[in-house]
């Protein structure tokens, strides 16, 4: 599903490398959690598999794509097999939660009936369908956080990439956050989660990768955040 192998990003304007001869294999519908000190390289990983970024060395394998050899042209391809969950939601602030999800189908061109039938589906699967005229700011921060969760999967992508997904929320709108992952990748769906939250990574026991300094550190199956605890 997701293979990097020897992969190694030096931006032009840093002297030391974001990531160093990363060697990560991703099998289809794992969980994982990205972990590492702020500048170990977390964000640059997920960029580089959406092609926002292309590697130095190495190369980078999405599902068939092998994606710093993509054509141009067939990059919006590749993204539409990955769901992305920020920490800042990201939501657009005058559409609806049903128009914001519905926008993402839109944009891909799904036909109108497709997209009546499949937005109150999702957002049933998140439990906002009460809440589908609401604009975000009528919203806490975790119905936002799922309105996004809605939205990057209402297209069943292969894999959903959540960068800090927790960040701005407290530790019980967190937990409620991640049993809706939990839930979505029970369909089969890979996880990928960048975190420095170390209690979410303790209580759910899923593979952990740790980068320090660009470089994978540790890779345990059902680890913590801390080695050790
Ligand atoms: N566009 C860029 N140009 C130059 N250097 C960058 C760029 N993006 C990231 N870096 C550098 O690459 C290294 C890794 O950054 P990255 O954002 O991937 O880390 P991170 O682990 O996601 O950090 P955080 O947890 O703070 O988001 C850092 O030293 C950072 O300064």
């Amino acid at each position: 599903m997701i293979r990097l192998e020897e992969v190694s990003k030096v931006y032009k304007t840093s002297t030391r490398p974001a990531l160093e001869r990363v060697n990560v294999e991703v099998d289809k519908g794992e969980f994982v959690f990205l972990i590492g000190p702020s500048g170990s390289g977390k964000s640059t990983f997920l960029r580089l598999l959406l092609r926002e970024e292309v590697p130095t060395k190495g190369r980078v394998m999405v599902s068939n794509f092998d994606v710093a050899k993509l054509a141009r042209r067939r990059v919006p391809r590749l993204r539409q097999t990955i769901g992305c969950v920020f920490q800042d939601f990201r939501l657009l602030p005058s559409k609806t939660v049903a128009e914001n999800v519905a926008f993402a189908l839109e944009v891909i061109g799904k036909p109108k009936l497709t997209i009546k039938k499949v937005v109150p589906e999702v957002l049933e699967l998140v439990g906002l369908e009460s809440k589908a005229d609401r604009l975000p700011n009528e919203l806490s921060g975790g119905e936002q956080q799922r309105v996004a969760i809605a939205r990057a999967f209402v297209n069943r992508p292969l894999m959903l990439l959540a960068d800090e997904p927790t960040g701005n929320l407290d530790p019980d709108t967190s937990q409620d956050i991640m049993l809706l992952l939990e839930r979505i990748n029970r369909t089969g769906t890979t996880v990928l989660m960048a975190t420095h939250d170390h209690s979410i990574v303790d209580s759910m026991r899923r593979r952990v990768v740790e980068l320090q300094l660009g470089r994978v550190v540790r890779d345990d199956d059902r680890g913590v955040y801390g080695v050790g605890r």
